[in-house]
C-alpha cells in the first residue's frame, strides 16, 4: 500500500533509490503488507520506519493490480493527512518533495501510478 499525505495544500513524493527496483522513480510512501498485518496497520508502520511521521488514513483510493516484467504488484493508495510536522526523516528514500498536481508531470512515477495519479487528479478537482 502506499500514501497519498497531504498537508497544506501539497503532497509528499518520495525517490526512490537508484540501486533499488525501479530506481529513481518518484512515489508515494509505502510498501508491502505483512502477515497478520492490516493495510492500515502497515501503512502506519511503514511510515514511521521510512519518515518517522505518523498520519491520519483519510479514505482508500482504488486498488491498481499492475504487472511489471519481472513482478506483480497489487498498489492499494491511501489519502492521508500530516499528523505531526516535525522534520521529516528520509530513511529509505533518495529525495522527498512535497508538491502540488500542477509539478506533477515533471516527475516520473512507476506505472502503477498512474491510475492512482488519475484518480486522485479527479478526487482534488472535483472538491473545488
Ligand atoms: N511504496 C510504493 N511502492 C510502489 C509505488 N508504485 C510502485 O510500483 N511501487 C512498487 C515498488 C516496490 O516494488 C513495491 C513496494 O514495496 P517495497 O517498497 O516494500 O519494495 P522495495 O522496492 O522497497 O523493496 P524490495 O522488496 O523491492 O526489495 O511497489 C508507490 O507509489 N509507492
Amino acid at each position: 500500500m502506499c500514501a497519498i499525505i497531504e498537508r497544506d495544500g501539497r503532497f509528499l513524493i518520495a525517490q526512490r533509490p537508484a540501486r533499488k527496483s525501479l530506481g529513481l522513480k518518484w512515489e508515494f510512501p509505502g510498501g508491502k503488507v505483512e502477515a497478520g498485518e492490516s493495510d492500515c496497520d502497515a501503512l502506519h508502520r511503514e511510515l514511521m520506519e521510512e519518515l518517522q511521521i505518523r498520519v491520519r488514513i483519510v479514505e482508500p483510493l482504488t486498488p491498481v493490480f499492475h504487472a511489471y516484467e519481472d513482478f506483480s504488484l497489487d498498489l492499494i493508495p491511501f489519502r492521508c493527512t500530516l499528523l505531526e510536522s516535525g522534520r521529516l526523516e528520509s530513511h529509505e528514500h533518495e529525495a522527498l518533495r512535497w508538491i502540488t498536481l500542477d509539478e506533477i508531470d515533471a516527475f516520473d512515477f512507476p506505472e502503477a501510478d498512474i491510475p492512482v495519479l488519475e484518480e486522485y487528479r479527479n478526487m482534488v478537482n472535483s472538491e473545488w
